[in-house]
């Protein structure tokens, strides 16, 4: 089998194994073809979903598939923003398709721009309208994967992106392997571990045309920038092999961020949560034996899951709840949330509306 599809092989298989690490609510035995089991490719005409729909489509056909079981399904969103270039695409994707014989929904929305918006604000409109797309067509098909062709190349971009903005440990990881949409419903990444050269040489092999996005060189969008100003600027003048250094970091931050979840859903065990789901209970003995960063992400756990507000929690509010597990009374938080020390109980809690005076 050709190098590029075996890469895309063991993509994949990373992906099957971090579904099951997660629980995965999907059946260990794979229903038969046709029965919900089948995979949708995202794919936008470029250069690296049409590597990924051509590989997926070679392993599919070959005998050493025993993995990707369901049928394959293409999806294609036409934003309409390039104008007649977004039709050309669309009606070019359609045809290929068609050469192989792969059922390809294609649907346009043109995304309402009310008034002149930013870059990154059109950016995250069309991505959510895609998501949104994918999803009910995967369940309209009954797939249980959503393929996206995330490069290694995407995810140095990403991981610098979050270093330059700022982050934490978990933004260093950059983009995940896989996420779960939706039940029985997860987004793969199977090319994360591939470059976007290897890509390219792949296509070359295999006579395979792609479709070049315009607005993918256009320096008004971040991740452009990124991408043709300040990485190569960092291959150039610092270090050949930075995209590599930066995966490295993200693999090494996923690892680490699982050991902490670990650790944090340990310490929350002895917690309590009242049955009204607005008072947590934690015992300030215990908290003061962990370290710092682990109570810290207690709080940050709390926090998410309770969606108790749609602020995030800042790096003060962690470093005054952290005092507070040490001495202190009473601290009050964004949204009506305040923290109370009790002799050893510290007590967060989210006020209800009638005490919101
Ligand atoms: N319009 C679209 N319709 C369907 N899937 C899309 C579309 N745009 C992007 N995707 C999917 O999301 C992935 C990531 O999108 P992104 O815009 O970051 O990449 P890209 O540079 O457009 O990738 P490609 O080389 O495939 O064009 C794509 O690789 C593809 O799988």
């Amino acid at each position: 089998m050709n190098e590029f599809v075996s890469a895309v092989q063991l993509g994949w298989r990373a992906c099957e194994q971090r579904m099951a690490a997660e629980n995965s609510p999907l059946p260990d035995i794979s229903p038969p073809a046709g029965q919900g089991s089948g995979t949708l490719i995202a794919v936008s005409g470029g250069a690296d979903s049409m590597a990924l729909l051509r590989a997926l489509l070679e392993w599919n056909l070959s005998a050493e598939n025993d993995c990707l079981t369901g049928p394959l399904v293409i999806a294609h969103l036409n934003h309409g923003l390039r104008g007649a270039d977004s039709d050309a695409d669309a009606d070019w994707l359609e045809e290929t398709c068609q050469a192989f014989s792969l059922p390809c929904v294609i649907e346009k929305q043109e995304l309402m721009i009310q008034q002149e918006g930013t870059s990154e604000g059109l950016e995250e409109l069309s991505r959510k309208a895609r998501y949104e797309f994918l999803i009910r067509t995967a369940q309209k098909y009954q797939c249980t994967r959503i393929a996206v062709a995330h490069t290694r190349d995407d995810q140095a971009e990403t991981v610098l992106h979050h270093i330059v903005r700022g982050t934490g440990i978990a933004g260093l990881r950059g983009i995940p392997r896989i996420r779960l949409l939706a039940e029985n419903l997860y987004l793969v990444r199977p090319l994360l571990d591939c470059s976007r050269e290897e890509v390219v040489q792949y296509l070359k092999q295999c006579g395979q045309t792609f479709r070049t996005d315009a607005s993918n060189a256009d320096p008004r969008f971040t991740r452009n920038r990124i991408r043709h100003q300040l990485l190569p600027l960092l291959k150039a003048e610092f270090n050949p092999a930075v995209v590599q250094a930066l995966q490295r970091l993200s693999q090494q931050a996923e690892e680490v961020t699982a050991v902490i979840s670990e650790d944090v859903a340990r310490i929350l065990q002895r917690a309590t949560l009242d049955q009204n789901r607005d008072t947590w209970r934690l015992d300030c003995d215990q908290l003061v034996e962990v370290p710092d960063y682990l109570v810290k992400q207690c709080f940050l756990k709390i926090w998410q899951e309770m969606h108790w507000s749609r602020k995030r929690m800042g790096f003060d509010h962690w470093q005054r709840l952290l005092e507070l597990t040490r001495d202190g009374q009473k601290i009050h938080l964004p949204d009506q949330i305040e923290a109370e020390r009790r002799e050893r109980l510290l007590i967060l809690r989210k006020l209800p509306a009638r005490e919101r005076a």
